[in-house]
C-alpha cells in the first residue's frame, strides 16, 4: 500500500556539512589570534564588572560580503589599536549572518557568493579564515551569533557575541548564549521592548539543555554552565530611539532588579538613528557626553561604519558592486569612523 509521504514535504534536499572539528583543523586558531580573543575576552569580562574603565566600541560594517574589504577594514583599525588603546577596547563588527525584517540576502555565511547557491560549506570556510586573519592582525571581533549551530565552527575566533532583536526572546538563542565562551549583548526588541533582553540576560546567566551538534557533526544534548557575561544593548525601537538617559536609567534599574550587574551599550545604528547612517554620529556624540558626565554602567557603543558611507542594492552584476560600500544597513564611511574613535578617546581621557 502507497503511503502518502508525512515528512519533508517541503525540504528539497539535504546536504551533509563537514563538521566542525574537520573545518577547524583545516583551519586551526593561530597563537596570536588566540591571543587576540583571551586578551579582549578577559578586558571585556573586566570592564562588564566595573574593574577596567576603558569602553568598548564595536565598530565596522553592518554585514560582510567582500573578505579583501573587510580585511582592509581590519588593517585600518589595527593602525588605532595602540594609540587609543588606554581608554578604547575597539571591536571589529565581523557580522556573518543577517536577520532580515521578511527576505533579502542573509550574509556571508549563508550566501558567500551572493547568487542565491546559498554554498555554506564555502561560507562557513571564508567566514573562518576571514575571522582567523582579522586576529592575526591583533584586531578583535564581535559577531550576531544568528543560527545554533555556525557558532561550532567559529567560537575560538569570537570575542564578543550578540543577539540581534528578532531573536533576544527566543529560548534557542538565549540556551546557545548561555554556553557560548564569550560575553554576550542581548539588544532590546524591535518593539523597544527592554524587559525582554533583561529577561535573556537572566536567562543566559543559568545552565540549560538543547539540541544541538558536537564537534564531529552529530546531533547533541548540549549541556551549558550557564553564562555569567552579558548586558543589554539598546538599540531603538518601533516607537523610536532609546539612546537617551532615561532608557539607560531604565535599563539599569531592570538589570538591578533582576539581580543582574547593570552593563549597558549603546547601539548608534538601527531604530536609534531611524536607519539613517548620518544620524548616527549625533548619537554617538550624546552618548560619549553620558559616559564622561554621568555615573551610569554604559561600557560602550557600538556603530555601523565601512570603507565607504551609505548602502547599495545587490544587483544580479556584481561587477557593478562598488568596493567597501554595504549591502545592508548605511553606513559610516572611515573617515567618520576614524574621527568619532579619536574624539571618543579624547573625550574619555579627560575624565
Ligand atoms: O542590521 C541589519 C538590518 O537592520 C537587519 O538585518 C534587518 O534588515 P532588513 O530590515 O533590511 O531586512
Ligand atoms: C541586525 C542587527 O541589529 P538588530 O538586531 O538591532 O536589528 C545588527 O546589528 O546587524
Amino acid at each position: 500500500m502507497n503511503q502518502t509521504p508525512l515528512a519533508n514535504l517541503h525540504v528539497r534536499e539535504l546536504t551533509p556539512l563537514q563538521p566542525p572539528r574537520a573545518l577547524k583543523n583545516e583551519l586551526p586558531i593561530t597563537p596570536a589570534a588566540a591571543h587576540t580573543v583571551a586578551e579582549t575576552r578577559a578586558a571585556i569580562r573586566r570592564i562588564l564588572r566595573g574593574e577596567d574603565q576603558r569602553r568598548i566600541m564595536v565598530v565596522g560594517p553592518c554585514s560582510i560580503h567582500d573578505p579583501e574589504a573587510a580585511l582592509e577594514y581590519a588593517r585600518r583599525l589595527q593602525a588605532l589599536q595602540k594609540p587609543l588603546g588606554d581608554q578604547l577596547v575597539i571591536v571589529m563588527r565581523a557580522y556573518l549572518e543577517k536577520p532580515r525584517t521578511t527576505v533579502g540576502w542573509r550574509g556571508l555565511i549563508n550566501d558567500p557568493h551572493l547568487d542565491g547557491s546559498f554554498d555554506m560549506a564555502a561560507g562557513l570556510r571564508i567566514a573562518r579564515q576571514l575571522l582567523l586573519a582579522i586576529n592575526e592582525l591583533g584586531v578583535p571581533v564581535a559577531t550576531e551569533m544568528l543560527d545554533p549551530i555556525s557558532p561550532q565552527y567559529l567560537d575560538d575566533q569570537i570575542s564578543l557575541a550578540t543577539i540581534g532583536a528578532r531573536t533576544s526572546e527566543a529560548q534557542t538563542h538565549r540556551a546557545l548564549a548561555s554556553g557560548v565562551s564569550m560575553p554576550v549583548g542581548f539588544k532590546n526588541g524591535t518593539d523597544g521592548g527592554i524587559q525582554v533582553a533583561v529577561n535573556a540576560c537572566v536567562s543566559a546567566a543559568v545552565p540549560h539543555s538543547f539540541l544541538g551538534i558536537d564537534e564531529d557533526g552529530r546531533s547533541a544534548v548540549v549541556r551549558t554552565t550557564g553564562n555569567p557575561d552579558s548586558f543589554v544593548i539598546l538599540r531603538g525601537g518601533r516607537h523610536g530611539p532609546n539612546y537617551h538617559l532615561e532608557y539607560i536609567v531604565q535599563t539599569t534599574r531592570l538589570m538591578r532588579e533582576a539581580e543582574r550587574q547593570p552593563a549597558v551599550m549603546i547601539d548608534c545604528s538601527h531604530a536609534n538613528s531611524g536607519s539613517d547612517f548620518r544620524r548616527q554620529e549625533a548619537v554617538w556624540q550624546t552618548v560619549l557626553g553620558y559616559m564622561v558626565e554621568e555615573p551610569l554602567p554604559i561600557i560602550g557603543m557600538m556603530l555601523e561604519s565601512n570603507l565607504f558611507e551609505g548602502k547599495q542594492p545587490l544587483v544580479a552584476d556584481r561587477s557593478m558592486l562598488r568596493y567597501g560600500v554595504s549591502l545592508t544597513d548605511g553606513c559610516v564611511g572611515w573617515d567618520t569612523t576614524e574621527r568619532l574613535l579619536h574624539e571618543a578617546h579624547l573625550a574619555l581621557s579627560r575624565r
